[in-house]
């Protein structure tokens, strides 16, 4: 792996520690006393050993006194991605954990989503949910808004002012039986998604980009997600939604679409699986869906708070993995009571478990398994993981600063621990008391320093 380039710049940060990550070789790789520099556009310029200290301060520019140095039980990791939350429903998260899927919409979900019409309600819950999920450690988050396109644009730019690596998508609906207000017709769905996009990549925020976002089959005609389909091949966008989450949804997705093999056919058929394509849930694929999935490079995002909270089943991730299908992390708030990513990684080793109860030949996932998934495995479902997902020169520096003993937090470090135990505790037991600080493309941006207003 190449581990320096040259660059005149002068440096933006330059640590000296332990770095944790994942490549797609080794789920944990750990750099002990490493130096990492960060340049002036937030890329990591160099990964080396402290020998190399004199000569990298001549070529970069930038003096020994300049290098921060991390304590005992600090490492740096690489910042978390949530490949699937629901900003609104950050209103109502940890509470309406009662009933299965489609109850749960139509009698908490869709309710609660057509208050952001207004701009105050968008404004005061959308600067909540960016900040708890940066202070949890989300340096990406693939949004789900609601159908107003100013309350979209308005996360939009809040994450952008937070300085949140983001996808964000206005719903798409022209079906909901239950209440009609929270719908469009579907001219409007098209043009509404046609003003998003642009106005969005109008903004040239550099790191919030638009995702082509129908709901799910139930809530949208075939016509509708033809023209998405159509819309996002146009313009080279992601794709996110829903599948396969429930087993009364896939029953009623198979009675409305006759002329379909599968659910995954449906989206296929309306050009919405492609390799910007990432789905939610999935708990009840075939295998031939898997194929399916494996062959258009579309992703999984796997939400097992959710899954369980809503009692929708349990996604079998080794079986995804064993299919070769790209799969990150989601805490599809508010199916999903927690909106920290540490929870989905808890959450995710506990499913493989029970999985591995009822079948014992099922092979449990590890936590480095599932460390990646965290990291490395979202950028990959994300299809961003050319920029960002760990540790390598070139790519966006996105990394949280940890400390595993942090004063009044919830570790206690007994014996002199490696950095992979200090890890493994950190993953099973920690939370945002242990997150110092968090960069997104070298930006420090929690603590925050960003005002409302
Ligand atoms: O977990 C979910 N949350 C939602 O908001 C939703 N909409 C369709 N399907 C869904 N599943
Ligand atoms: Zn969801």
């Amino acid at each position: 792996m190449e581990r320096t380039h040259t660059t005149t710049a002068a440096m933006k940060h330059v640590f000296r520690g332990t770095f944790i990550h994942s490549t797609q070789q080794t789920p944990v790789e750990i750099l002990e006393d490493a130096l990492l520099g960060v340049n002036a556009d937030g890329k990591v310029a160099f990964i080396a050993k402290p020998e190399e200290l004199n000569k990298l301060s001549e070529t970069f520019g930038f003096t020994p006194a300049e290098v921060t140095h991390l304590a005992q039980h600090e490492f740096f990791m690489p910042g978390m991605v949530d490949t699937h939350i629901h900003a609104p429903q950050y209103s109502y998260a940890g509470t309406a954990l009662d009933m299965p899927l489609l109850q749960w919409l139509n009698t908490y979900t869709f309710p609660a989503e057509s208050r952001f019409k207004s701009l105050d309600i968008a404004n005061e819950v959308y600067t909540q949910v960016v900040k708890r999920t940066l202070r949890n450690g989300t340096t990406t988050a693939c949004y789900f808004a609601t159908i107003h396109t100013d309350a979209s644009l308005l996360l939009a730019q809040i994450t952008n002012d937070f300085g949140q690596r983001a996808l964000v998508g206005k719903v798409c609906m022209d079906k909901n039986s239950s209440l009609k207000h929270y719908k469009e017709t579907m001219q409007e769905s098209q043009e509404e998604t046609c003003r998003f996009i642009s106005e969005l990549l109008n903004k040239k925020y550099p790191l919030v980009k638009p995702v082509v976002t129908p709901r799910y089959a139930l809530s949208c005609t075939g016509a509708l997600l033809g023209q998405l389909g159509a819309i996002a091949k146009n313009n080279h966008l992601h794709i996110q939604s829903h599948i396969s989450e429930n087993l009364d949804e896939v029953k009623l997705v198979k009675e409305l679409f006759p002329e379909c093999t599968s659910y995954t056919d449906v989206y296929h058929k309306h050009n919405l699986l492609t390799d910007k394509t990432v789905m939610a849930h999935g708990c009840h694929l075939t295998d031939e869906e898997l194929d399916l999935f494996r062959e258009t490079g579309a992703s999984l995002s796997h939400c097992p708070n959710s899954n369980i909270s809503l009692c929708s089943g349990l996604l079998n991730v080794r079986n995804v993995l064993n299919h070769k299908v790209k799969l990150g992390l989601g805490t599809d708030i508010a199916g999903g009571y927690s909106a920290s990513i540490l929870d989905a990684v808890r959450k995710t080793l506990d499913v493989s478990k029970v999985l591995t109860i009822l079948e014992p030949e099922n092979d449990v996932l590890t936590f480095e398994e599932v460390f990646r998934l965290a990291t490395l495995g979202g950028s990959q479902a994300l299809s961003i993981d050319d920029h960002t997902g760990n540790f390598v020169v070139g790519k966006d520096f996105d990394a949280l600063r940890v400390n595993a003993a942090a004063p009044g937090g919830p570790i206690d470090i007994i014996d002199c621990e490696g950095p992979k135990v200090l890890l493994e505790k950190f993953l099973n037991l920690g939370d945002d008391r242990n997150i110092l600080e968090v960069f997104v493309a070298g930006r420090r941006v929690v603590p925050f320093t960003y005002q409302v207003v």
